[in-house]
């Protein structure tokens, strides 16, 4: 273990200084697209200012022999596109026992180091997965001459990465969050579903039968059944080793790309349990997530009207028949800053928040 002391020092001569603080910025759809797919690749200037955030994804879903192709290509679009103050630029590189990864992160922190927020890393297992990223992207920015600390993103795709995830949430000041990634994680843990994320009609809860005429119960009667959601456990163990450690707990993806209703409700559920973000597979869900991780006009209304009538936090006040209190005033709060740094980006929802 680092000391506390030296925890924000750069690991390398000449690489930035970490930062303290992760910066808060909008999130709420990490959109992949495939830089080796020319047809893809064509539309990522058109979506700046749409998505959140873009990423050109090198690992799984780019094939092995497309793997040079795909990095060349996402340096050539951080090198073209100008992707604004509005939209970041994530990459995520190859796994790191793979024989790719050095030099996903050799040419492109070379490269275009200072065009990269984030460099989403797959199937960490521990802090050392961290450690030694760290330790790596330190030497690289140095010897690109990267301005400012490339930060670092953790997908949770194993079972041990899952009994990790609190010492790799905190492993470095470049850490800024960490998304479920479900297909990895069910394969890994042995569970029995073949879906890329969502739910299972199989994983369900069901009502209790009804009494006969003879106070028995009857098995035959209709029961109706509740479905359950898989993945409820890792994304709330996941939301709390984020906010433990000031980072950022996201969804990862919804594979069933048609059911646009399972995919907003699966997002909601990640929404309301603390996540800030998903990820986009395609662009149809890139307007789900901006539903989605964008606060409705409702709860920003609510959450004023509770502000209004404390204006310093404290005490308890009825409103609307419901008690307000300081804890309820806090979520309040949540509601209303991340209400106010989104409408920063987005003129449509500042209007609609200034007219709730
Ligand atoms: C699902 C697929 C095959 C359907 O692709 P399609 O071509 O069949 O879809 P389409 O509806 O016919 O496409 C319409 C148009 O949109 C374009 N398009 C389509 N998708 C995109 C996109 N993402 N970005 C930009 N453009 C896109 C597509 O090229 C086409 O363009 P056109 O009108 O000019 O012909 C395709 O959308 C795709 O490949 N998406 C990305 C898949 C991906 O990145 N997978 C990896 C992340 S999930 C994962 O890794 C798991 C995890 C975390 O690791 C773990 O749980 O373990
Ligand atoms: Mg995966």
């Amino acid at each position: 273990m680092r000391s506390a002391k030296d925890f924000f020092a750069p690991l390398a001569v000449g690489a930035p200084t970490p930062v303290t603080e992760v910066p808060a910025r909008p999130s709420r759809m990490i959109h992949f697209f495939d830089p080796s797919n020319p047809k893809m690749a064509a539309k990522v200037p058109d979506m700046v200012g749409v998505s959140d955030v873009l990423l050109g994804n090198l690992e799984d879903a780019v094939v092995a022999d497309k793997k040079e192709a795909a990095r060349e290509g996402l340096v050539q679009i951080a090198k073209d596109v100008d992707f604004g103050e509005h939209t970041q630029l994530w990459t995520r590189i190859n796994s790191l026992d793979s024989p790719w990864v050095l030099d996903d992160l050799t040419r492109l922190v070379t490269e275009v180091g200072d065009q990269l927020d984030v460099i989403m890393v797959p199937k960490v297992q521990g802090p050392e997965d961290i450690h030694y990223i760290d330790r790596i992207l330190a030497q690289l920015e140095a010897k690109g001459g990267v301005q400012r600390p490339i930060l670092v993103h953790a997908i949770l795709e194993t079972a041990r990465g899952m009994a990790n995830v609190e010492e790799i949430a905190g492993a470095s000041p470049r850490m800024q969050g960490i998304s479920l990634g479900p297909a990895d994680l069910a394969a890994d843990r042995r569970m029995k579903t073949t879906r890329v994320g969502g739910g299972h009609p199989g994983y369900l809860v069901r009502q209790d039968p009804a009494k006969g005429l003879d106070g028995a119960p009857d098995y035959t009667g209709e029961r109706s059944v509740f479905q359950q959601d898989l993945w409820h456990y890792t994304i709330a163990r996941m939301v709390d080793a984020c906010a433990m450690h000031g980072i950022f707990p996201f969804y990862g993806p919804f594979g069933d790309i048609k059911d646009t209703v399972a995919c907003e409700d699966q997002f909601r559920n990640a929404f309301l349990l603390g996540c800030v973000g998903a990820w986009s597979l395609h662009p149809v869900q890139i307007e789900i997530a901006k539903k989605v991780f964008s606060p409705t006009a409702e709860d920003v209304a609510h959450a004023r009207r509770v502000k209004e009538a404390m204006p310093d936090g404290r005490g308890a006040v009825m409103i609307d028949g419901k008690m307000e209190d300081d804890a309820s005033f806090k979520q309040c709060m949540v509601v209303l800053e991340l209400a106010e740094r989104l409408s920063a980006n987005d003129p449509e929802l500042a209007t609609m928040y200034e007219e709730a």
